[in-house]
């Protein structure tokens, strides 16, 4: 288990050290458009995962969702701090 900014950092130290393997560096790669198209999806199962499956299953999807919001934060250079002044 981890927090946001505990995921962020380790996101972040995986961006700028690319260790092989890592499905975050290939993301990173793949660009914004890519990303983009991940978040929908992300976005979409969250949804669907909130209209008809269990708490735990909609824990599980908000987690992944989160999780490439952080990889679009860092593929643009924002920190949490960019998005906490928002909320
Ligand atoms: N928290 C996550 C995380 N959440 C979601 N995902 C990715 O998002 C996908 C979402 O799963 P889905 O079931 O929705 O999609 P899928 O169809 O199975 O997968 P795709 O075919 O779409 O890739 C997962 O397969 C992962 O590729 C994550 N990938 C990595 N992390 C964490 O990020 C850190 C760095 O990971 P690496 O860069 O892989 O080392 C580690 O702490 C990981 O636990």
């Amino acid at each position: 288990m981890k927090t946001f900014d505990e995921l962020f950092a380790e996101l972040t130290d995986k961006a700028k050290n690319r260790p092989a393997g890592s499905g975050t560096v290939a993301a990173l790669d793949a660009g914004v458009h890519t990303l983009g198209k991940k978040i929908i999806e992300e976005a979409g199962e969250v949804w669907l995962a909130a209209e008809y499956e269990s708490d735990e299953s909609l824990g599980e999807e908000i987690s992944q969702l989160l999780y490439w919001l952080q990889v679009m934060m860092i593929k643009r250079g924002l920190s949490p701090v960019d998005v906490y002044r928002h909320l």
